[in-house]
């Protein structure tokens, strides 16, 4: 499978599937043992599993590139279904930002707070 395409609806289920395990035994399920060892070790390892991004990206490492994207994402889906998110909230600040220059926006809340 190509994979293209069917981006949403994969996260989509990853978010269904992660929020379902809220309650569910550390001892069966990865996702419910995160959600036992609370937010703050979730941030944790969100942050750690960027990081691991990031050092592949500056080795050039495609493959490994991807597979810590898919934990980045995983993780994500996790902090989101433990804190609250909703993944709507998100996916609709990105469809409001659609067509705005990230370079524009940058300028016009410089304006605002008087140019600093
Ligand atoms: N997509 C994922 C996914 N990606 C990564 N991981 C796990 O995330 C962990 C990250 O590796 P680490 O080495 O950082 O974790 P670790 O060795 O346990 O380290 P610590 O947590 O002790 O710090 C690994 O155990 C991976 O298996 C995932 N675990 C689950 N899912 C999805 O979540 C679903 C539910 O999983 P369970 O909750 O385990 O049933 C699965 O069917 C998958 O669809």
């Amino acid at each position: 499978m190509s994979g293209q395409g069917i981006g949403a609806a994969v996260l989509d289920r990853l978010y269904e599937t992660v929020r379902s395990r809220r309650g569910q035994d550390p001892e069966t399920s990865y996702t419910a043992k995160l959600y036992s060892r609370g937010t703050p070790k979730i941030a944790q390892k969100l942050g750690e599993e960027a990081v691991e991004a990031v050092i592949e990206a500056m080795r050039g490492d495609k493959q490994k590139l991807a597979e810590e994207s898919a934990d980045l994402l995983y993780h994500l889906m996790v902090l989101w279904a433990d804190t609250g998110v909703k993944p709507e909230t998100v996916y609709g600040i990105l469809a409001d930002r659609e067509g705005i220059s990230g370079i524009a926006e940058k300028k016009s809340r410089k304006q605002g707070s008087g140019g600093k």
